[in-house]
C-alpha cells in the first residue's frame, strides 16, 4: 500500500467516466467549449459570487501562474518556509513572475500567522529601491504540514495584507480536505476572509490533471489568460480538463472524496497513537500525517510491502502519510497492525 501521497492515487471513476463523456463529437477548442463555460458557472455558485477562472492542468502552473498576476518582477511574495511554491515548484513562481522573490515567514505547523505577516510587511522597506517590494502573501490550504487554517486565521492575515496594499493567494492543492475538515463554506474560507486568488485543487483529490485559477477580482484576472498562453498552459482541448472539473463539481463529488481522504487519516492516526515510540508532529487536519516511527519499525514496514516519505530536513524517523480518496479502511488497518507488530517485537 502506497501512503506516499494523494498524487499517487487513480482516477475517481466519476471524474473517468465524465472525460469519457466529453469524447462526443467535437467542441470549440481552447477553452470556448460549453463544459469549460459550465465549470465557471458552477464555481461561481459553489464560491456564492461571480468568480473568473482558468482550468490548468498542475498546482505549480496554478500557483505560479496565480503569482504572477499579483506581483512586479521586484517584488516580495511571502510565504511558509516549507510552501510548496518554495520548496517544490523548481522556481516556477520566479520564472512566471519575471523574478519576484519568494521571502519566508516561519511559522508552527506549516501556517504563518497574521502577527508574523503584520511584522513582516511592518518592516518590509516598502518604497526603498534597494528592497523587493511587497507584492503578495501566498498561504497554503491545507497547508504542507497537513494543518487547516481557520476563518478566523485567514481573515487576520487578510486584515494585515489589505492594510498595506498587498494580495492574498491561496494554494488550494488540498482545498477541498482543508474545507471538509473545517467544515466551513468555500465563501467563508477564501474571499469572504479576503483571499483574492485561489488556485482550486483537484488532481490529488481524485482528478486525471486539473486544477484552476479562481480569482474573486475582475481586474486580477483580465491578464491571466494571455499569461497562461505565453507558459503554454492552454490547453487546446480544453473540454478534457474541464469534464473533471465539471464532475468534481457536481453533487459535491469533491467534498465527499476529501471527506473520505480525510476520514482515513484520522483513522490512521488514531490506530498510531497505540504503537510503541510513536510521535505526532502535528494535528491531523486534513489527509496528510507526520510522524516520527523507530527506524527498525519503518524498514519493517518497507520491508512489508508499505510507502511512505521520509521527510526531508525532519528528525530521523520522521515519515509522511498521505491518504487519498481511494484509501480503504483495510489498508490503514494493515498498516497500523503491522506498525504495531514491529514496534512491540523491537
Ligand atoms: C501543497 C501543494 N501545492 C501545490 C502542488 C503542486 O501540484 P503539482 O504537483 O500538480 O504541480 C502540490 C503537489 O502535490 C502540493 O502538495
Ligand atoms: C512534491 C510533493 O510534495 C507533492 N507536492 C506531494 O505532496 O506529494
Amino acid at each position: 500500500m502506497n501512503f506516499c501521497s494523494d498524487n499517487v492515487a487513480g482516477i475517481a471513476p466519476e471524474i473517468l467516466e465524465a472525460i469519457a463523456r466529453a469524447n462526443a463529437g467535437t467542441m470549440p477548442s481552447y477553452g470556448g467549449d460549453e463544459i469549460t463555460a459550465r465549470v465557471e458557472k458552477r464555481l461561481g455558485e459553489i464560491f456564492e459570487r461571480e468568480v473568473w477562472a482558468f482550468p490548468v492542468t498542475t498546482g505549480t502552473a496554478a500557483n505560479a501562474l496565480a503569482l504572477s498576476t499579483l506581483t512586479p518582477p521586484y517584488g516580495a511574495v511571502y510565504c511558509h518556509p516549507e510552501a510548496h511554491i518554495m520548496v517544490d515548484e523548481c522556481g516556477a513562481p520566479e520564472l512566471y513572475t519575471g523574478g519576484a522573490k519568494l521571502v519566508p515567514i516561519a511559522g508552527a505547523g506549516g501556517k504563518i500567522s497574521a502577527r508574523d505577516v503584520a511584522e513582516t510587511l511592518d518592516n518590509a522597506r516598502a518604497g526603498d529601491v534597494h528592497h523587493v517590494q511587497p507584492a503578495a502573501v501566498s498561504l497554503t490550504q491545507a497547508s504542507e504540514c497537513g494543518t487547516a487554517y481557520t476563518v478566523a486565521e485567514v481573515g487576520a492575515i487578510a486584515a494585515v495584507t489589505k492594510k498595506h496594499g498587498v494580495k492574498l493567494h491561496m494554494d488550494g492543492a488540498r482545498f477541498a480536505n482543508a474545507v471538509a475538515h473545517l467544515n466551513v463554506t468555500p465563501a467563508d474560507i477564501t474571499w469572504k476572509a479576503g483571499v483574492d486568488v485561489l488556485s482550486f485543487g483537484a488532481t490529488k483529490n481524485g482528478a486525471l490533471a486539473a486544477e484552476a485559477v479562481v480569482f474573486f477580482d475582475k481586474e486580477l484576472a483580465a491578464s491571466f489568460g494571455f499569461r497562461r498562453k505565453r507558459a503554454g498552459h492552454l490547453i487546446s482541448k480544453m473540454r478534457f480538463i474541464s469534464a473533471q472539473l465539471d464532475a468534481y463539481l457536481t453533487n459535491d463529488l469533491w467534498l465527499r472524496l476529501a471527506r473520505h481522504a480525510n476520514a482515513m487519516a484520522q483513522k490512521l492516526v488514531g490506530g498510531l497513537q497505540s504503537v510503541p515510540g510513536v510521535h505526532l508532529l502535528y494535528p491531523v487536519e486534513a489527509n496528510e500525517i507526520f510522524i516520527r516511527l523507530p527506524l527498525q519499525t519503518l524498514a519493517g514496514l518497507r520491508q512489508a510491502g508499505f510507502q511512505f516519505y521520509d521527510w526531508p530536513g525532519a528528525a530521523p524517523g520522521t515519515i509522511r502519510l498521505v491518504t487519498s480518496f481511494a484509501t480503504s479502511a483495510a489498508d490503514v488497518d494493515a498498516f497500523i497492525a503491522k506498525a504495531n507488530t514491529l514496534a512491540k517485537a523491537a
